[in-house]
């Protein structure tokens, strides 16, 4: 069935959302604001359909052409035919919608609340890091690559435009080094991994695989070959349990970490540990975290949800003492080396859970929370108000979970501030935020 549709918004998602003429909402694969399109129904979902647009009939203002050859097909950005500012914008109004309705602040005081997108200094090739998934083709050669869009299939891309210069080719590079390597046989990588820096010209790959024999000389040789890499490593995990279990990194060749420099500190991250993918605007995230805690130089300061250290070390030389607390391993050690290499013995860390270590940290002057995805675990909440700080900035990669909490964090005595999108990620629906809040008196 087809319907010709005008294309009102962009939806927190790769779709766009216009009306049919029954009345349901539609989300459309494809669309831009303004656009008039020719959309197939490819979904009823009771309350909603699902559509894409196969024909423009009248452009909007706002569609510009994608830069990349594979924009169509691949999984990877869904906004590529949206004009920047459109982006810009969208992200800014899914905040204030979730503000307005999740957190129930209402529309008016969610617009106050809510600050301009801060735009990303690169809108292609901003991103740090290229990581994509593995397998065999029909002719049991290696593919890797981003995935088809809403499928599991990997699309064998060459390049990919949103990477730095220097890594964007490295998809065509590392595939065919390691089809050269595997011929028919099976190497058990599972998970390619590129990281790159502009600002120390650090390269590194990662191979993921399960443990067991690996011909670890010959992809050290072929890879160095292929890719002009400061470091090649192989992450082995173990998928005996639920998830995928680190069982330690190997060195192939060269330094066995990447580094990178944020904010003037210099960081030397494993492969398995979680590093910020578009370095330039992480500085943004940090810089308005530290602007509106408003630190004072005696001040006691936690930093929960730390990884391997983007807001602990420039907070540490702002004020006293900061306890970093971070779950994952792989981070909590390279979090110990970096802040030793760096001179700063106020730092604290803490290799745990979030929510059980904070009631173990005392009174806070001042709070960091950058959760995952899921956002803050319930009984947290709880503990930051008996911490009692003065301010809490909350970095968030998720605006839904995000308003929910807001909700939580009012109802504990601490009111929003203001809310301010980072574009982290231009292309993509991906919204950042940095909340600031404050102790209600
Ligand atoms: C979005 S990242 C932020 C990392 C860091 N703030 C940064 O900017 O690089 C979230 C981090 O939380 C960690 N994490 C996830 N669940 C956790 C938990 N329950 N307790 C402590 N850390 C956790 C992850 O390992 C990851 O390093």
């Amino acid at each position: 069935m087809h319907e010709e549709i005008t294309i009102e918004r962009l939806a927190y998602g790769d779709a766009a959302i216009g009306r049919a003429s029954n009345g349901k909402t539609v989300f459309v694969d494809g669309g831009c604001p303004g656009d008039v399109a020719m959309v197939e129904m490819t979904a009823d979902k009771g309350n909603y359909l699902e559509g894409r647009a196969v024909d423009i009939v009248t452009p909007s203002p706002s569609r510009v052409t994608p830069v990349c050859p594979y924009a169509a097909e691949c999984g990877g950005c869904g906004w590529q035919h949206v004009a920047y500012e459109r982006q810009l914008e969208a992200k800014r109004e899914n905040v204030v919608s979730q503000l307005a309705r999740t957190a129930g602040f209402g529309e008016e005081r969610a617009q106050e609340l809510v600050a301009a997108c801060v735009p990303s200094k690169r809108q292609m090739g901003y991103r740090n890091k290229l990581e994509f998934g593995c397998a065999q083709d029909a002719r049991g050669g290696f593919v890797t690559g981003p995935y088809r869009k809403h499928t599991n299939d990997i699309l064998p891309v060459n390049s990919c435009p949103l990477a730095h210069r220097a890594i964007e080719n490295t998809p065509k590079a590392v595939r065919g080094a390691l089809r050269y390597l595997s011929g028919s046989n099976d190497l058990g990588i599972y998970r390619v991994g590129v990281r790159h820096s502009l600002r120390t010209k650090s390269l590194e790959v990662a191979l993921w695989t399960n443990p067991g024999a690996f011909p670890r000389a010959a992809v050290a040789k072929t890879l160095s070959q292929a890719v002009k890499a400061t470091s090649i490593v192989r992450v082995m995990t173990d998928d005996r349990g639920k998830a995928r279990k680190l069982k330690g990194v190997e060195v192939l060749a060269g330094k066995g970490f990447w580094t990178e420099s944020v904010c003037g500190e210099d960081f030397k991250v494993s492969a398995p540990s979680f590093f910020q993918v578009n370095t330039a605007q992480a500085e943004h995230l940090v810089q308005i975290a530290l602007e509106g805690l408003e630190l004072d130089d005696d001040a006691v300061v936690a930093d929960l949800y730390c990884g391997v250290g983007t807001f602990t070390l420039p907070l540490a030389r702002a004020c006293d003492l900061v306890f970093a607390v971070e779950s994952y391993g792989s981070s909590v050690r390279d979090l110990r080396r970096v802040s030793e290499e760096a001179g700063l013995d106020n730092i604290e860390v803490i290799g745990g859970d979030a929510a059980r270590e904070l009631p173990e940290l005392g009174e806070l002057d001042a709070l960091v929370v950058d959760p995952p995805r899921a956002g803050l675990a319930a009984e947290i909440i709880g503990s930051i108000a008996e911490a009692n700080p003065r301010r809490v900035a909350y970095v968030s990669c998720n605006p839904s979970t995000w308003a929910r909490d807001v909700a939580r964090l009012e109802e504990a005595g601490y009111g929003l501030l203001r809310a301010t999108p980072v574009d982290m990620f231009p292309q993509t629906y991906h919204t950042e935020v940095v909340s600031i809040f404050e102790r209600k008196a």
